[in-house]
């Protein structure tokens, strides 16, 4: 059923390391996004609602004062408990699935969580994984915002490489946008919104297992 968005990313993948899906892509005439976003907005809805979302950090090592500096989203991890997070890590299974069959990437488990940028909150320019340091291939986030505008802010923007500063893709957070990139590839920063802004970032990780123990998600 989701074949066709499936061999899109793939595809994409494969030339440039980096997949956009739109949801009102004329390529992609039945793409399932939209229809799983909108669950996905209300349950964060509820979930700040419930102050249910917290601060994220960057490291395990770095003070909260100094993960401020860097990133302000306030985040919550789905797990298969609600439904409309089920819904989401079942798709993402299948995508696994995909492009483990076709590019034959080893994806091994995916773990994701829900952010929420305030107005004014920003990710400053990182990376999601660094060579040799970390078992996290391949970085998707899908966005949960309806009617976004150009003048709200609060893009994506992936630049090129580490070195220049030339941006190779300018995303505005529109509901049911996904973007799928290798995570060791690409830098990337979240401007500043003017409007609340939601999203689901996740990763891919290899297994990295030593002696029989199984990483553990996360
Ligand atoms: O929300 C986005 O556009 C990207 C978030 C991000 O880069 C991250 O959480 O690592
Ligand atoms: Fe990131």
């Amino acid at each position: 059923m989701n074949t066709p968005l499936f061999r899109h990313i793939e595809e994409q993948l494969l030339c440039n390391g980096l997949a956009i899906c739109q949801p009102f892509d004329l390529q992609l005439p039945s793409t399932p996004l939209s229809e799983l976003s909108h669950p996905l907005r209300t349950r964060v809805l509820n979930l700040g609602e419930q102050k249910k979302l917290q601060l994220a950090g960057t490291g395990r090592e770095q003070s909260h004062q100094l993960n401020r500096q860097i990133r302000r989203d306030r985040i919550h991890w789905l797990t298969a408990q609600d439904p409309a997070e089920k819904a989401w890590l079942d798709f993402m299974a299948q995508l696994q699935q995909h492009l483990n069959r076709t590019l034959l990437l080893g994806l091994f488990s995916y773990e994701c969580h829900f952010a929420h940028y305030q107005p004014g909150d920003f990710y400053q320019k990182h990376k999601d994984a660094f060579s040799g340091q970390s078992n996290r291939i391949l970085s998707t986030v899908l966005y949960l915002n309806p009617d976004w505008q150009p003048d709200d802010g609060g893009e994506l923007l992936i630049y090129s490489d580490e070195e220049s500063d030339s941006v190779r893709s300018r995303l505005l957070p529109q509901l049911g946008t996904l973007v799928t990139f290798l995570s060791e590839e690409f830098p990337h920063e979240v401007l500043a919104a003017n409007r609340h802004r939601y999203s689901i970032a996740g990763w891919f990780r290899l297994n990295s297992s030593v002696s029989n123990r199984v990483d553990p998600p996360r």
